[in-house]
């Protein structure tokens, strides 16, 4: 037996240092790359929206899947340590051809700023996506539980310490790196031409990728490393086999029932190797709920868009759930929960799970409520029997339009009219619409031709200028804008000669008046609800699994989220409910119930002590007599005995 002496710091490994320093930097590089990736697709590779988000969320999910085979790996074959090193430099390989793949530089060569082979660029950047999936899924379930064994028995507090200091770390990296490249990118480098700098955004997550390998590699020498016991997974997938068809065999009821039906394994497999399969069943069995919190958490993100609340910022808006994690998680393990125990309350593992899934629940039902409040202060939108139509007046008097057979609607000049009928006509929008002779150039816009009108188009909130260009003609406007709403500006032919002074803004659509601040009790909720689901169902994978599935383990937990994201797309694409506020107490019912559902789960699930359990089967091995299996065989010879003897009679016949 290896008996390993780790040096400590304040009850903890020292080699713990290097492996959350490796997870920060790690966090960082991912969770940098990831900021600026759809905007490398929209406007380095010129891709439309859907196409960049559906490779976007393709990749993400490639991420989630891959630590099924970095946990094989790990416990089959190489062991947790190799693992990491070997698949971090597929990974940093993998960060730093996708920055390679940003540099316009190298296929421009008529100097123009843009590439001129997209091929390569695309071609080129997929290779770096596929590595650093690999990479960074398959050492994610790897490092968390090689974190786990660096502790030593006496050390079980200090082990549910690490994993909220990792899960720290893991925001920590997240958050630095979702406020850094985007600023990296707005910068503007290159050889022949000055471009946005995609080149530093992803270096910098690929520099971070390299420290990190470098970081692991330098705690070599105080690891605790445990060699993996042959190929695990090949023998457990043949003893689950042998045991379905064991089972199969024996299915009439002359033979005796067994406690568990991987005891039907018994007569050709390790006892051990029978309960480990046990214990890990157990946890899996367990999971299957669990992807319903992560559909809910990822959706977290897209209730800011749909809402309206925070039109403009969601870059931002990815910063806030690493910031409140960095609050939460102290506060969660040092005050809140120390003080349920002190009541007397035994807010175990699967609790704590329980109530972060209500916890979720309700940050959707927050969400519904502030829904409501939004759609009050919205127009009324045509029903599906309705249609609207929208008149603009550049004659230079009054008209009156009649719609047949007898509607009258009165329209200045300059003036809109907003009219909604039954099956009439249907609705025209617009953002400017040019009165003036002659095509007109506005700033960021394409040039209108005379009496057409723009599409609307997004502008940040606050004060916006607008210059407005015919020839040698200009003259400049501002205006500000408010989240939520919708403008028409109408352009009058004397536009130039009044210094636009007479064009005419018509709001189409109020700004929100529901207050920013309405926001926080969701995002309070949901990260409240992720601290004690997520960082404790790491540290229950960990402690609940046999000592050489650890990895295994964690994979399956890393997988409720793959599911969960999956869950997203399929949602996604089957549609929505008419009203936003209606869909988010669906999810938040749905989630409640299975909340409902994994708390009688829990109810049934004992708490075991995975090494003590070895432990008692290895004793049980070495000291009592096989009786089951020879049971088992008696009754296969009388069961073949009944078969030659049903032969024979047949064969008289
Ligand atoms: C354990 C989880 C499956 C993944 C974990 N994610 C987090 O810790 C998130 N709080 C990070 C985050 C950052 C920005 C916006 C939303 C979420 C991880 O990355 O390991």
């Amino acid at each position: 037996m290896l008996v390993y002496l780790t040096a400590e710091c304040c009850g903890y490994p020292i080699s713990i240092f290097f492996i959350v320093v490796n997870e920060f930097c790690e966090r960082f590089s991912y969770y940098g790359m990831r900021a600026v990736l759809v905007l490398y697709f929209r406007y380095f590779l010129l891709w439309d929206d859907d196409l960049a988000t559906s490779i976007y969320h393709a990749f993400v999910a490639l991420c989630y899947l891959t630590p099924i085979l970095g946990a094989i790996i790990a416990d089959s074959w190489l062991g947790k340590f190799k693992t990491i090193i070997y698949l971090s430099i597929v990974y940093a390989i993998g960060q730093v051809t996708m920055a390679i793949s940003t540099i316009h530089d190298i296929t421009d060569a008529n100097r123009d700023g843009t590439p001129d082979n997209f091929t390569f660029h695309i071609a080129l950047s997929m290779l770096g996506l596929i590595l650093i999936a690999l990479g960074t899924g398959g050492i994610k379930p790897c490092v968390a539980a090689f974190g786990g064994d660096q502790f030593q028995e006496h050390q079980s507090r200090q082990l549910n310490t690490f994993f909220s200091v990792f899960y720290l770390c893991i925001n920590a990296g997240s958050l630095l790196s979702t406020l850094i490249t985007p600023v990296l990118r707005a910068q503007e480098c290159g050889i022949h031409t000055q471009q946005q700098c995609y080149p530093l955004a992803f270096g910098v997550p690929a520099v971070l990728m390299v420290i990190s390998l470098v970081v692991f590699i330098a705690g070599s020498g105080m690891y605790v490393k445990t060699d993996p016991e042959g190929n695990i997974m090949w023998s457990v997938c043949k003893c689950i086999g042998f045991a379905i068809k064991n089972r199969f065999r024996h299915r009439s009821s002359s033979y005796p029932k067994r406690e568990h039906w991987m005891d039907w394994a018994n007569e050709k497999y390790d006892k051990l190797l029978i309960a480990q399969i046990k214990m890990v069943l157990k946890v899996l069995f367990l999971y299957i709920p669990l992807p319903m919190f992560w559909t809910l958490f990822d959706q977290k993100v897209s209730i800011c868009h749909f809402s309206g609340l925070l039109g403009g910022l969601p870059d931002q808006m990815q910063t806030v759930n690493p910031i409140l994690i960095l609050t939460l998680v102290p506060i969660m393990d040092r005050l809140i929960f120390p003080l349920i125990q002190k009541c007397g309350l035994n807010f175990s593992p699967l609790k704590r799970m329980t109530v972060g899934m209500l916890f979720a629940a309700m940050a959707f039902v927050s969400a519904a409520l502030v829904q409501i409040e939004i759609d009050k202060t919205l127009p009324n939108f045509p029903s599906s029997s309705e249609s609207q139509l929208k008149v603009v007046n550049t004659y230079s008097t009054t008209l009156n339009v009649t719609i047949s057979p007898n509607e009258h609607l009165l329209i200045e000049s300059f003036g809109v009219q907003l009219h909604t009928s039954k099956h009439t006509y249907s609705t025209i929008s617009c953002m400017f619409v040019n009165g003036y002779t002659a095509d007109l150039n506005i700033t960021n816009l394409d040039s209108i031709e005379p009496s057409a009108t723009t599409n609307y188009t997004l502008v940040n909130q606050g004060k916006r200028d607008f210059v407005l260009r015919h020839g040698e003609q200009w003259c400049e406007f501002s205006r500000k804008f408010g989240f939520g709403a919708s403008y028409t500006f109408l352009i009058p032919s004397t536009v130039f000669s009044d210094d636009c002074e007479s064009i005419t803004e018509v709001e189409d659509m109020k700004p929100n008046s529901v207050h920013m601040a309405l926001q926080i009790p969701q995002y309070f909720l949901i990260t409240t609800g992720e601290v004690m689901f997520s960082v404790t169902g790491l540290q229950f994978s960990y402690s609940q699994a046999p000592k050489n599935m650890k990895s295994v383990l964690q994979a399956g937990w890393l997988c409720t989220n793959a599911v969960g994201n999956i869950i997203v797309l399929i949602v996604a694409e089957l549609g929505k409910l008419p009203k936003q506020w209606a869909e988010y107490l669906l999810f938040a019912s749905l989630l409640v119930a299975v909340s409902i559902i994994f708390s009688i789960m829990a109810y049934f699930y004992t708490y075991i002590d995975p090494a003590e359990i070895e432990a008692q089967v290895r004793k049980e091995q070495g000291l009592e007599p096989e009786e089951m299996e020879k049971e088992t065989l008696e009754m296969e010879e009388k069961d073949e005995d009944q078969k030659n003897e049903q032969g024979v009679k047949q064969t008289k016949i």
